[in-house]
């Protein structure tokens, strides 16, 4: 048995006493290689907790920056590494907490064309992305490397924890889900909010389950843990079944083909890039908020329609504008139209809501009134127009 650094029996005495840990087990660590694929909510409080129980080295694999709204829950960064990598910057806040582990920075994504190659060195993965075409990605990763994946996701007080492809017939993502969810009904922290805790919640969780590997403590039972912040009791636990033969990843016939386009098999980019591609016929259905802001200075008569929930409303508004609400409005579109005001601009936060909500009320009035829905939101607005316009 090699000895371990001197300094180790001090930093890591307190669980090395534990049943279960003990000297080996702090060499298991020692000698594990873990990847964490983003290091956004999830993955900051999954590298902090693993960085600091002394895993030998870990990837740290995202290809965005660190932006102010991400601070809230992606507990590496700082307002000074804004506008860095965030892989860089978790890396700079780990080396200050435990210098010895080896970090791999990554400043990419992990897309098909590179996934084996960046992942390959790794004993275990981690799914901390927000985005289900990744999920796909490296769960058949996972499979065709032959590694345990613990995956994460977490949405406003709701967070999920598996281990998919450990133990001798555990199942892969795709068992669970062998068709992805229809595109229009998946949306990310930014369009539906997050609780930082949650995030916070899952991501330590995956840092456990990962420790429980190396060390020979899980006990190999798929299950699907759910967690709700706001429910009581606040965990519950799901058993899963084993791996399927008939899964195309990991069952008897595997035949993912390696040039797979993930984000094509789910459901295509997002709607605000699409439409943004459209042709003119479409176009002119849509407009900049350049053109909104004459429109209002013009001082011509319109409506402004902001579809957003009214808690995301009271946070703030552009003068004159209406709150209804998505689902009040696709309730009875004709409703929400102000007989012989012309044109209507539709608003939401990002672009996204506002464009589903326009589509409804042309469906209504038959080409009478002009409805255009407003492109990049009140986002773009504080971007391009007004910077003194929160953006949240
Ligand atoms: N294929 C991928 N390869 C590497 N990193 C990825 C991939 N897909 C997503 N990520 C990263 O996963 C992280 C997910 O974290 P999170 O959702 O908390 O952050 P975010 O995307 O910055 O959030 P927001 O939606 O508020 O902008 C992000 O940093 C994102 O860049």
């Amino acid at each position: 048995m090699s000895a371990l650094p001197l300094l180790d029996y001090q930093r890591y005495g307190r669980q090395m006493i534990l049943d279960g840990i003990g000297f080996p087990g702090q060499v298991k660590l020692r000698k594990a290689s873990v990847a964490v694929v983003g290091a956004g909510g999830l993955g900051c409080p999954a590298l902090q907790y693993l960085c600091a129980a002394g895993i030998g080295r870990i990837g740290i694999i995202d290809h965005d920056r660190v932006e102010l709204s991400n601070l809230q829950r992606q507990i590496l960064h700082t307002e000074e590494t804004i506008g860095l990598h965030k892989a860089e910057s978790a890396a700079r806040a780990l080396k200050s907490m435990n210098s010895d582990v080896l970090l791999d920075v990554q400043t990419v994504a992990v897309v098909a064309d590179n996934a084996r190659e960046l992942l390959a060195p790794y004993d275990i993965l981690l799914d901390c992305t927000d985005n289900v075409p990744t999920r796909y990605l490296l769960s058949d990763t996972a499979v065709a490397l032959g590694k345990p994946l613990v995956s994460g996701a977490a949405q406003k007080f709701e967070g999920q924890l598996s281990v998919f492809n450990y133990g001798a017939n555990g199942p892969c993502y795709r068992c669970l889900y062998p068709t992805p969810p229809p595109r229009e009904t998946v949306g990310s922290c930014a369009e539906l909010g997050i609780f930082g805790v949650v995030t916070g919640t899952i991501g330590n969780l995956q840092a456990l389950e990962t420790i429980k590997i190396i060390l020979g403590l899980h006990d190999e039972t798929p299950a699907l843990l759910i967690f709700s912040a706001l429910g009581t009791p606040p965990f519950r636990s799901i058993k899963l079944r084993s791996k399927k033969e008939s899964c195309l990843a990991c069952g008897k016939s595997p035949r993912i083909p390696s040039s797979t386009d993930y984000v094509q098999f789910c459901g295509g980019p997002a709607p605000d890039w699409v439409s943004l591609g459209q042709s003119s016929g479409k176009a002119n259905q849509r407009a900049k908020v350049e053109e909104l802001r004459q429109a209002i200075e013009s001082g011509v008569e319109l409506s402004i329609i902001d579809v957003r929930p009214p808690t995301e409303f009271g946070i703030c508004q552009l003068p004159g504008s209406r709150n209804i609400p998505l689902k009040a409005l696709l309730e009875d579109p004709k409703k929400c139209i102000d007989s012989g005001t012309e044109p209507v601009y539709v608003v939401c936060r990002l672009g996204n809501d506002s464009q589903i909500a326009a589509k409804a009320l042309r469906s209504q009035i038959e080409g009478e009134i002009t409805v255009k829905d407003v492109i990049g939101g009140l986002q773009a607005w504080s971007k391009e127009i007004d910077p003194s316009f929160p953006i949240y």
